[in-house]
Order: structure tokens, then C-alpha cells, then sequence
């Protein structure tokens, strides 16, 4: 089943096209990586599909519906710079707050809600934290309470801006084993990273954005130099062929 369905979008910024005829299908229990140079429209994609752009042109629909229709049900992960840290909430307020949209703005959390908190912060790692201010936490731990502001969502379709920038290895792996898991329990799964090694790991396909969709493929099938020329403005180097898994391409 096709969850996410964007169909030759254009969005433009400030009198400027940033995305040209974009086109990306994404099924219910696929992984895909959306990979870029900085500039090439990754994040603006991302808010496209919330719902936060006018569509130039094209059309995107979530199951379909548009993305207006389900606002605040995808599950967003913004990057970590983009949160408000110093707001004095502890662990758990902050991902109940994920749900706010849901709940409604005035009326307070049901038992529903309370549990969906509890078993996204048991999923990454932070339900013995939960009592601990959100300005007090590492950068890791940041990235896990975002990870569950969109857990607790339940969502289908689960879109997270740059997750991978500035872990540990041991979050990192965390991070990777879990978005697994969420695409074997058939949430669709957008990742924009400028890791390829990562994304190469977890995801079943990799979009090469510059504007346009240069590519789109199973990483070990992109080895053609020609797609990374146009999509950053470099060649395919062996190492690139090697985090793709094909060390002996040539
Ligand atoms: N609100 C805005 N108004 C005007 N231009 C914008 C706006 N937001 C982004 N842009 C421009 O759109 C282009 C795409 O930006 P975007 O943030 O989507 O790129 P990106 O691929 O996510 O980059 P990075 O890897 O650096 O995060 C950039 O040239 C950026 O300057």
C-alpha cells in the first residue's frame, strides 16, 4: 500500500524554485533515504508533505488524503537545532505535548495518551529520564525525545530531518535498530541524512535529490558515477561504492 504518494511537485521559496517535478512514492514498511547536497530542497520536501508549503505545482496525498486533511498525524522529526530546549518541561511533557494536536489544545490527557507516552519512551531509551528537564539532556538523548514526540503519534508515515547528525554510536545504532523495526511493523519511513553509511544501513531505497530527483534506488544499485555527478557535483568515489556495498564496482 502506497503511503505517501508526492506526484511532479514544484515548490517555490521566495520567488525562487527549489523542487522541480518531484516525484516519490513511499509504501507502507519501506525505508527511504532522501540524500543531498545542503540547499538541494530535502527539508522543504519534508514540510511539503506536512502540509507547511504551497505546491507550486503537483500534488501530494498521505494514503489519499492531503496533507492538510492530516495534519498533525505524520510523524515529524524535526531537526534537533529546530526545538525549543530551554522551554521547562521535563521528558515526558514534552512528547505528551507532541500529541497536543490530537488531544485538543484545552483538554487534558486521557489514559489512551498517557500509555502511548510511556511505550515511545520506553522504545528509545528514555523512560528512566522522563522526569528530567528537556534543557538538561545530551544531544543524543535530545534526538530520542523527538524520535518519541513522533512515536506517540502512531503514525503511518514517519518523515525525520537529519536524526543521525551528531550521535554516539551506540544512539546511532539504537536509532537505526528501531527505525528497522518500524518498517517491519509497516510504518513508511522518510530519512533525510547527509550519512551515507547510515543510510545506506537502514534503508531499503535512496532518493539522490538536487532540486529534482536525480535518482531513485536500492543503494547497492546506485553505483553509476554519472547519478552522484549530478546529484552533489562529484564523481563516484570507491569509497562511495564501497559504503554502498559494492566494493569491487567500478
Ligand atoms: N523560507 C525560505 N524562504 C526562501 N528560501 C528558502 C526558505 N527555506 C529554504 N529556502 C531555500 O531553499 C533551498 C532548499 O533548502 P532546504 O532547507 O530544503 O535544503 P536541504 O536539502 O534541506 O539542505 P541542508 O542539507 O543544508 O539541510 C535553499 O536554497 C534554501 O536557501
Amino acid at each position: 500500500m502506497t503511503v505517501l504518494d508526492v506526484s511532479g511537485v514544484a515548490v517555490r521559496l521566495a520567488g525562487r524554485q527549489v523542487l522541480t517535478d518531484v516525484t516519490l512514492k513511499v509504501a507502507a514498511g519501506e525505508l527511504v533515504g532522501l540524500i543531498g547536497p545542503n540547499g538541494a530542497g530535502k527539508t522543504t520536501l519534508l514540510r511539503a508533505v506536512l502540509g507547511l508549503l504551497p505546491l507550486a505545482a503537483g500534488q501530494i496525498r498521505l494514503v489519499g488524503r492531503t496533507p492538510a486533511q492530516v495534519r498533525g498525524t505524520v510523524g515529524y522529526v524535526p531537526q534537533r537545532h529546530e526545538f525549543a530546549w530551554d522551554f521547562p518541561i521535563d521528558v515526558e511533557k514534552a512528547v505528551l505535548a507532541g500529541l497536543a494536536r490530537r488531544i485538543g489544545w484545552m483538554r487534558s490527557p486521557g489514559r489512551a495518551d498517557r500509555i502511548a507516552v510511556a511505550e515511545a519512551l520506553e522504545r528509545v531509551g528514555m523512560a528512566q529520564l522522563r522526569r528530567r528537564p528537556i534543557g538538561e539532556l545530551s544531544g543524543g538523548q535530545r534526538q530520542r525525545v523527538l524520535v518519541a514526540r513522533a512515536l506517540a503519534l502512531r503514525p503511518e508515515l514517519m518523515l525525520l530531518d537529519e536524526p543521525f547528525t551528531g550521535l554516539d554510536n551506540p544512539t546511532q545504532s539504537l536509532l537505526t535498530d528501531l527505525l528497522r523495526q518500524l518498517g517491519e511493523e509497516g510504518k513508511a519511513i522518510v530519512i533525510t541524512t547527509h550519512d551515507l553509511p547510515a543510510a545506506a544501513a537502514v534503508c531499503g531505497r535512496l532518493c539522490l535529490l538536487n532540486g529534482v530527483v536525480v535518482a531513485d534506488a536500492p543503494p547497492a544499485e546506485l553505483t553509476d558515477p554519472d547519478v552522484w555527478l549530478r546529484a552533489f557535483g562529484v564523481g563516484g568515489s570507491d569509497a562511495l561504492s564501497r559504503t554502498l556495498g559494492k566494493a569491487d564496482a567500478a
